[in-house]
């Protein structure tokens, strides 16, 4: 079965899940009492269908779209400023590459200076560092604005958890939560996103040449066929599941007492 076909269901009511989703944010921001929303564009595809839904939902002049780079490629600020542009959306800059320097420096050290570690802070952990501090700048503007966070995450990557938790996992809502990433795609052709966006390869952008399916080690197209029918290779499924049973603790409260 193609990716295609699993999308075709789906594919058929476009018009339906885009009028769906807008009332649901729309229902979002007035039950909250807030004035609009922030989104976190970075040039990739869920976060531009996220923000084309909000911006056709609340209209564009409640719409704020970021751009937060963090040592990150030109190529992404300008596929941001590309999808800002083609959705009429407002985008502001915030550059947080020598803050993360500055961060990353201060935290490293003190475990050095402290005998906790020997060794630099790994890719990792800085690549999730730099998702948190997103997710300061977005709740900073939102607090100024009296707007809400938009969260993009999408069923697949909740699935798996591959999402920085307390980064780009926190938000005050989510339309795109339900789609698995060929429905985004679907999504994303129905609302104009330009095409280059669409067929651009996946990536956190959380280090240099990153991307989502070489971290993964399979592809969208096997998980989002896996999370649809059930179906795939023993190697594929076992991987996927052992993503999902790691990452169990994203999906839920953190335990109390
Ligand atoms: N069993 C458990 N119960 C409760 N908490 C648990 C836990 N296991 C770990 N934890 C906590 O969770 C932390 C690990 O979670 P986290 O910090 O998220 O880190 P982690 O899951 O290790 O890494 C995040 C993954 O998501 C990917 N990502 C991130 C951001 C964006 C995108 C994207 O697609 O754009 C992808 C990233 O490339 C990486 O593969 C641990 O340090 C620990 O504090
Ligand atoms: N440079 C950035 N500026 C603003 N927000 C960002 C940036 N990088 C990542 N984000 C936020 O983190 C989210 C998670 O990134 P993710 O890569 O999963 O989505 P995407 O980039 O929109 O799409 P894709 O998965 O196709 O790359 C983004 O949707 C966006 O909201
Ligand atoms: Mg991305």
């Amino acid at each position: 079965m193609s990716s295609t076909s699993i999308t075709t269901e789906f594919e058929k009511n476009l018009e339906q899940e885009v009028e769906k989703r807008c009332q649901f944010i729309r229902q979002q921001v007035e039950q909250a009492g807030r004035k609009g929303i922030v989104v976190g564009l970075s040039g990739g595809i869920d976060s531009a269908v996220t923000a084309a839904l909000c911006q056709r939902a609340l209209g564009k002049e409640n719409v704020l779209a970021l751009f937060i780079g963090a040592h990150s490629a030109k190529e992404h600020e300008e596929d941001a400023e590309l999808i800002a542009q083609s959705q009429g959306l407002r985008m502001i800059k915030v550059n947080l590459d020598s803050v993360t320097d500055q961060l990353v420096k201060q935290i490293q050290n003190s475990m050095v200076e402290g005998n906790i570690i020997s060794e630099p802070l790994s890719t990792l952990t800085i690549g999730n560092t730099k998702a948190r501090e997103r997710m300061i700048v977005l709740y900073a503007v939102a607090n100024q604005l009296g707007y809400l966070v938009a969260g993009t995450c999408n069923r697949t990557e909740i699935y798996l958890g591959y999402e920085t938790k307390g980064g780009d996992q926190l938000c005050d809502f989510n339309p795109m939560a339900s789609l698995v990433k060929a429905q985004v795609r679907a999504l994303a052709a129905y609302l104009s996103i330009p095409e280059k966006i669409i067929t651009k390869a996946p990536s956190a952008d959380l280090w240099q040449g990153q991307t989502d399916e070489d971290e993964m080690g399979f592809t969208y197209e096997e998980v989002d066929r896996y999370i649809l029918t059930g179906e795939g290779t023993d190697e594929v499924i076992q991987k996927i599941e052992k993503l999902h049973l790691c990452s169990d603790h994203k999906r839920k409260l953190p335990p109390v007492i």
